[in-house]
C-alpha cells in the first residue's frame, strides 16, 4: 500500500521528466475523488472549487494553500471570489500532470479541512 499523498513531498520537475501515466493516474485520481482532471488548449489540469461562508475565508485558504506551494515549490492556478476558491494544478514544466500535481491536490484537501462551507455527499461524512 502506498503512502497517503498528504505525507510525499513534490520532486523537482523539469521538461525531462514524464508525465504521469495512465497507469499512475489510475492509482492516483481515487485519492483525490473530488477533483475533476479537465482539460485546458490540450493540457490536462487538475481542479476543484472549494466553497466558503464568506470572502475573508476564502482568501485566508487562498493564502494556506499559497503557503504549501511555495513550501514544495510547485504552484497552483487559484481564483479566489467571495465564498468560493478555484484551485487548479498542473505540471507547467511537462504540461502535464506529475505525481506531484496529486500530492498538492490532497495537500489542498487537508488545507480546507475545517475551513469550507461545501456540502458533504453522505459517502464523505465522518462518523
Ligand atoms: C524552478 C522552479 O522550481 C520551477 O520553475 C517550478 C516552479 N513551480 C512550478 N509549478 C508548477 N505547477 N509547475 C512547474 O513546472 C513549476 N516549476
Amino acid at each position: 500500500m502506498s503512502d497517503s499523498l498528504t505525507r510525499q513531498t513534490c520532486i523537482p520537475c523539469s521538461g525531462k521528466v514524464p508525465p504521469a501515466s495512465e497507469a499512475e493516474v489510475a492509482e492516483l485520481k481515487p485519492q483525490i475523488p473530488d477533483w475533476d482532471i479537465i482539460s485546458v488548449e490540450g493540457i490536462p489540469q487538475l481542479q476543484r472549487v472549494y466553497h466558503f461562508s464568506d470572502f475573508q475565508t476564502a482568501l485566508g485558504f487562498t493564502n494556506k494553500v499559497g503557503d504549501l506551494a511555495e513550501g514544495e515549490q510547485h504552484h497552483p492556478a487559484l481564483l479566489t471570489e467571495w465564498g468560493k476558491v478555484t484551485v487548479t494544478w498542473w505540471t507547467h514544466a511537462l504540461n502535464g500532470l506529475h505525481r506531484n500535481d496529486f500530492i498538492m491536490a490532497a495537500k489542498t484537501d487537508k488545507a480546507a479541512q475545517g475551513l469550507t462551507s461545501d456540502v458533504m455527499a453522505p459517502s464523505h461524512q465522518a462518523d
